[in-house]
């Protein structure tokens, strides 16, 4: 299979969809990598590196479109690159379609095989292409906030550990799953006081097993939620419900009554956002804003930040899947691992993901109906 691999060009994305490790895997194979002109650079790999592993460099990137049968990229096309699909293509990448009519629309029209990384799901209910991914977010999300509540970003001037003889920041993560954890971990190690809210009961055992006295576990309830928000320094939101649009768990009157200064960080942005005042995805250039006194951030890709950890991280579970598709075709792949099927969002005109079907009131066709 020809296989392309194009620069990302979101604000700030230096991720890339392939590393040379990657595509020499796909190349042993017997398959074709095209990898545009500079696409590693961010990530720390020159396109010298590709070449010496076969790669063809393009400086074209229509072209580079028009040549691969399998686009494998990082994040969700922009508008820009909406009419370099062609019928039929392969698109590999994180798409986020529930918040996103246009681009869905785009995918639908140009009769693309989209497989979203964020629904490949394992019978355990495991993300598995999501995880490494949220692993860096959820870590990001303390250090980010920690900047903010900082007095010059807007924060309430307040030092996450406190200091011997002044109370530690209160941070309340609400979702306790891959980045609640990962967030958790981090606010434990700085010395701030923690509370996490999850709907799931066993998922709350499992933190309290973890973490070992070392957090307070709550039922996301909006008693609680409002009561945890109120006391809240810095507030992260990272609940999901795979495929579908993220629940607004935290209402406008709950920020409201938050703490002047304190800071909201919306790791659920990528699938709409979980806080109602979260107006708008911002980028990496401008990251934060205010709203009720509350210091904003909701950035859909956090984890390009840090390109170099992230594309390794990426790539650890993209390229078992990445070569199923290459090496069976499409079809065949996804018949083959379930888990796979599960990430086939769109498929030559049809939604074939319920969660984006129902979050965007579009239709849904069951893919088996299809690919048989
Ligand atoms: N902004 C960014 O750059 C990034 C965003 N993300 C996003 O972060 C979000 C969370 O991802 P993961 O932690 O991997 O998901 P996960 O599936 O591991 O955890 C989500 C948790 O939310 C809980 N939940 C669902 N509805 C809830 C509710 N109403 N109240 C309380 N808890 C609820 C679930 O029980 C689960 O434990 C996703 O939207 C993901 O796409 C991930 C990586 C980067
Ligand atoms: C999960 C996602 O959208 C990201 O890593 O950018």
């Amino acid at each position: 299979m020809i296989i392309g691999v194009p620069k990302e060009i979101k604000n700030n994305e230096n991720r890339v969809g392939m590393t040379p490790g990657g595509a020499k895997a796909y190349i042993r194979k017997g398959h074709k990598v095209l990898v545009e002109t500079h696409a590693g650079e961010g990530s720390g790999f020159t396109d010298e590196e590709y070449k010496s592993v076969g790669c063809e460099i393009y400086t074209d990137v229509t072209k580079l479109f028009a040549d691969a049968e399998m686009i494998v990229k990082v994040k969700e096309p922009l508008a820009s690159e909406y009419g370099l699909f062609k019928e039929g293509q392969i698109l590999y990448t994180y798409l986020h379609l529930a918040p996103a009519p246009e681009l869905t629309e785009a995918l639908l029209k140009a009769k693309v095989k989209g497989v979203a990384f964020e629904t490949v799901q394992l019978p355990s209910g495991e993300l598995p292409l999501l995880t490494p991914m949220s692993e860096v977010a959820g870590r990001m999300s303390i250090q980010v906030g920690a900047t903010l509540l900082q007095k010059y970003n807007g924060g309430l001037g307040v030092l996450l550990g406190g200091v011997p003889g002044v109370a530690p920041a209160e941070v309340v993560i609400i979702g306790g799953g891959k980045v609640g954890t990962n967030a958790a971990k981090m606010a434990v190690g700085m010395g701030a006081r923690v509370t996490i809210l999850d709907m799931s009961l066993s998922r709350l055992a499992y933190l309290d097993d973890i973490f070992n006295g070392r957090v307070t576990t709550l039922v996301s309830n909006e008693y609680n939620l409002e009561d945890s928000a109120k006391k809240a320094d810095l507030l992260v939101g990272c609940v999901l419900v795979p495929g579908s649009a993220a629940p607004k768990v935290v209402s406008e009157d709950m920020v409201k009554q938050m703490k002047k200064g304190s800071v909201i960080v919306d790791v659920a942005i990528d699938q709409g956002g979980s806080i109602a005042t979260i107006d708008r995805v911002t980028t990496h250039d401008n990251p934060s804003y205010e709203s009720h006194g509350v210091v904003h951030y909701s950035v859909a890709n956090m984890p390009g930040a840090v390109p170099r950890t992230s594309t390794i991280a990426l790539e650890g579970s993209t390229l078992p899947y990445g070569l199923q598709l290459a090496d069976k075709g499409l079809e065949q792949a996804v018949l083959d691992n379930p888990a796979l099927m599960k990430g086939l969002n769109v498929y030559e005109g049809f939604v074939t993901y319920k969660g984006v079907a129902d979050s965007l009131e579009l239709p849904y066709v069951d893919p088996y109906t299809l690919i048989k």
